[in-house]
C-alpha cells in the first residue's frame, strides 16, 4: 500500500515535470489526434489542452505540411525508431511567434523536432511523442555568423574606393569567362579603359580630387553595366570590363556611351570644376588567343593605340592581324 502511494505520487511528479518543462510535448495517436499537450504548447499556441484533445493536428494547424509530416510519423510508427527534423531543414513545425528578448528580431520561433515511438504494454506503437525545442537563439546566431561571413567575402573581393571588384577577384572572373568560352560556342568582349592624363589631375588638383574623379568614373561605369557584365578596378586609374555574350561592335556601342557620359561630367572639388576623359580598348574573344592573359594583353594594346592617337576614344583590337 505504501509503495502504491509512492508510485502515484511519483507519477504526479512526472506529470508536473512534463507539464512545466521548457520544451513542447505533444502525444499523437495513429489518426494524428492530440492526446497530450503540455504547458509550453498551450503558452505558445494560445490553445488549451481541453480544446485540443482528440482534435486532428492538421485541423488545428493548417500550416503544417500534412503529407510531409505524415510520412515522417509513419516511419516512426513502422520502424519504431526516432526521427529528427532540424531547423536548417525546416525552420519550424508549429508557427509560433518569437518572444525571446535577445533574438527579438526573429519573427518566428525556430524549432528542432524529435518524433519518438511510444510503445504500449503489448509492444505495439500506437502513439508518437513529438518534442519541440526552441532553438531561436542558435538559429539566429548562426544566421548572423553566415551573414557576417558573406559580408567579409564580399569585402575581400571589393575595391574600397570604387566599390567595383578588386583586381584579384576580377582576374579570376576573367579566367573563368575565358574557360567558359572554350567550352561554349558563344562570344564575349573584354574592355580595358583608363582616365586620360590622370597624373595631371592629381598634380593640378591634388590626390583627393584625383580620388573623387576615380569614384565618379566608377559610379558612371556601375550605372551603365548589365547584371551579367563584370567590372573591376585593374590598377590605379585603369578598369576592366567583361561583357558576356557581347560582340566587339556591341561592346563599341557600350564603350562610346560610357565615354560620352564621362566627357559630359564635371567633378566639383573644393569649388573647382574638373573635366576629364577616358580611352577604351576592346578585344573580342577568339580561338586565336593563347590564354586569358593574351586576351588582356591584346585589349591593352587597343587601349594603347587610343593613347597614341589622341585619347578620348574607343578602339577595337584588329584580330585579323593574328
Ligand atoms: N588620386 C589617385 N591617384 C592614383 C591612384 N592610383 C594611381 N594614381 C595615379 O594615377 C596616375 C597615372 O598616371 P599615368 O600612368 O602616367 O597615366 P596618365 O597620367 O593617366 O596618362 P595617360 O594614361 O597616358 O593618359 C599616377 O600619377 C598615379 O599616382 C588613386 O587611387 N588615387
Amino acid at each position: 500500500m505504501a509503495n502504491d502511494n509512492l508510485d502515484i505520487k511519483e507519477f504526479h511528479w512526472l506529470m508536473d515535470m512534463l507539464q512545466t518543462i521548457d520544451v513542447g510535448l505533444v502525444v499523437l495517436d495513429k489518426d494524428f489526434k492530440v492526446q497530450v499537450w503540455n504547458n509550453f504548447m498551450e503558452n505558445h499556441s494560445g490553445i488549451n489542452p481541453i480544446t485540443v484533445k482528440d482534435q486532428v493536428l492538421f485541423d488545428i494547424f493548417e500550416d503544417i505540411p500534412k503529407e510531409w509530416f505524415r510520412q515522417k510519423a509513419e516511419s516512426v510508427f513502422l520502424l519504431k525508431n526516432r526521427a529528427f527534423i532540424t531547423w536548417e531543414l525546416r525552420p519550424y513545425l508549429f508557427k509560433f511567434k518569437n518572444y525571446r528578448p535577445i533574438t527579438g528580431t526573429e519573427e518566428f520561433m525556430y524549432q528542432n523536432i524529435s518524433i519518438s515511438p511510444l510503445a504500449s504494454a503489448d509492444g505495439n506503437v500506437n502513439h508518437i511523442c513529438v518534442i519541440i525545442y526552441d532553438v531561436t537563439d542558435i538559429a539566429s546566431n548562426r544566421k548572423a555568423l553566415e551573414n557576417a561571413n558573406k559580408e567579409l567575402e564580399s569585402l575581400s573581393r571589393t575595391d574600397r574606393l570604387t566599390l567595383l571588384n578588386n583586381r584579384g577577384y576580377w582576374e579570376e572572373c576573367l579566367q573563368s569567362e575565358y574557360s567558359r568560352l572554350q567550352r561554349y560556342d558563344t562570344t564575349s568582349s573584354l574592355v580595358m579603359f583608363d582616365i586620360d592624363h590622370f597624373k595631371k589631375v592629381n598634380d593640378t588638383y591634388g590626390h583627393q580630387a584625383g580620388d573623387e574623379v576615380i569614384r565618379v568614373v566608377s559610379k558612371l561605369l556601375r550605372e551603365s553595366l548589365r547584371k551579367t557584365d563584370i567590372a573591376g578596378r585593374y590598377g590605379g586609374e585603369e578598369f576592366g570590363i567583361i561583357l558576356g555574350h557581347t560582340s566587339a561592335d556591341n561592346a563599341f556601342t557600350f564603350c562610346e556611351r560610357l565615354r560620352k557620359a564621362v566627357e559630359d561630367t564635371t567633378v566639383v572639388h573644393d569649388n573647382v570644376e574638373i573635366k576629364f576623359t577616358i580611352s577604351l580598348g576592346i578585344c573580342e574573344a577568339s580561338k586565336k588567343l593563347a590564354d586569358y592573359k593574351d586576351w588582356l594583353e591584346r585589349t591593352d594594346q587597343a587601349l594603347y593605340q587610343c593613347k597614341e592617337s589622341g585619347r578620348n576614344k574607343t578602339i577595337i583590337y584588329d584580330l585579323s592581324s593574328l
